[in-house]
């Protein structure tokens, strides 16, 4: 029987999949990163300060003078593609739309500026997506990442009479897809290095240490990923935390910190990964590749290189499609 003809438009069902990233200014000038810096660093779950203290700090301290210095650093970074972080997540979606076919619709989305996560749910349900499987792509889980991603999403849905179901991609630190791509992904790049490292870095972004005592297992998962990683690779494993920003204790040790110590312990060769983020961007290229290459050089270190995040590599894309085909049981047919 045909719906009346005044009936909205009846679509065949779909499942949808939301990939989510941090978020990235639009371009690498002073105005536009402070734009993503007032949306990023107004977050309650990033910034766990009484709003009426933090808000003058914000706006009358770091507003006024972390862009500049923050857009000089995406400047070097940058490419004909735009922010790295931006251009890997698009990628990473479109290789994943191909392998998983017409059915499921991939799309993208950025916590913090755009492509924003409303519209990327709203677009996906008026596709007549009634599944939608939301992956913010944090192997480690962390309130400030994974929790405010998926608040994001899920209000979306407060404003919604019809609502599509909702999944969330857990976090996966300790799943053997991923250590065994990290594992061959490092591998691979170590084997192509022209030195041999002495030892390799794992730097993971830092949190303030009391989000630990809180109750986070951002710690716990990052250390989790290390060991079992360590337990593969052949090569000697530190882990490491980078990115400190406040005057609050953060994670240690610090990446910098641990960078600047190695020549005097007798380490001169390494090489450093960052296994916690899923793209690269402006913390692992400039704050590792280059300021950290810096650092370790100064202090006499001879051999620095920095390894690729799994980024849209084909290994990478292997461990992506299989969690994501995983959580996407029972909606689709296995592979
Ligand atoms: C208190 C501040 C911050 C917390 C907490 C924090 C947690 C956190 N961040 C990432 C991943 C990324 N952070 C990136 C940039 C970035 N992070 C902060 C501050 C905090 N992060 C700032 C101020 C910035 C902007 C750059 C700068 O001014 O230094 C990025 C890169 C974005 C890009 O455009 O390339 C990522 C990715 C994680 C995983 C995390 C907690 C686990
Ligand atoms: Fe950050
Ligand atoms: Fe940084």
């Amino acid at each position: 029987m045909q719906p009346p003809p005044d009936h909205p438009p009846i679509l065949p069902p779909k499942i949808g999949v939301l990939l989510i990233n941090l978020g990235t200014p639009e371009a690498p000038t002073v105005a536009a990163v402070r734009r993503y810096l007032a949306e990023f660093l107004s977050d309650p779950r990033v910034i766990e300060i009484p709003r009426a203290i933090w808000k003058p700090i914000l706006h009358g301290i770091i507003l006024r003078s972390r862009p500049a210095k923050s857009a000089h650093a995406y400047q070097q970074v940058w490419t004909e593609d735009g922010s790295p972080l931006a251009a890997i997540t698009r990628r990473q979606s479109d290789k994943l739309q191909q392998r998983l076919g017409g059915d499921v619709l991939v799309d993208w989305a950025m916590r913090y500026g755009a492509p924003a996560i409303p519209k990327g749910v709203e677009r996906l349900k008026e596709a007549g997506c009634q599944r939608i499987l939301v992956a913010p792509l944090y192997p480690q889980y962390c309130a400030a990442t994974t929790a405010t991603a998926n608040d994001v999403a899920f209000a979306t849905l407060a404003g919604m009479r019809w609502q599509p179901a909702l999944r969330t991609l857990p976090p996966y630190h300790d799943a053997d897809d991923y250590i065994d791509a990290l594992q061959r992904d490092l591998e691979r790049q170590i084997a192509a290095l022209d030195f041999t490292p002495e030892r390799l870095l794992l730097s993971y972004h830092g949190m303030p240490e009391r989000t630990l005592r809180k109750g986070d297992p951002y710690h716990c998962h990052c250390r989790k990923t290390t060991r079992l990683l360590g337990e593969r690779l052949s090569i000697p494993t530190d882990t490491s935390f980078q990115s400190r920003f406040g005057r609050d204790k953060w994670l240690e040790p610090a990446t910098d910190e641990v960078l600047k110590a190695y020549p005097a312990r007798g380490v001169t060769k390494i090489a450093i990964a960052a296994p916690g983020f899923s793209a690269d961007c402006l913390e692992t290229v400039e704050e590792l590749g280059i300021r950290g290459k810096e650092e370790f050089t100064e202090a006499g270190g001879t051999h620095f290189a920095r390894l690729d995040c799994l980024n849209d590599g084909e290994i990478g894309m292997d461990m992506l499609e299989t969690i994501i085909r995983r959580e996407l049981a029972g909606w689709i047919a296995p592979a």
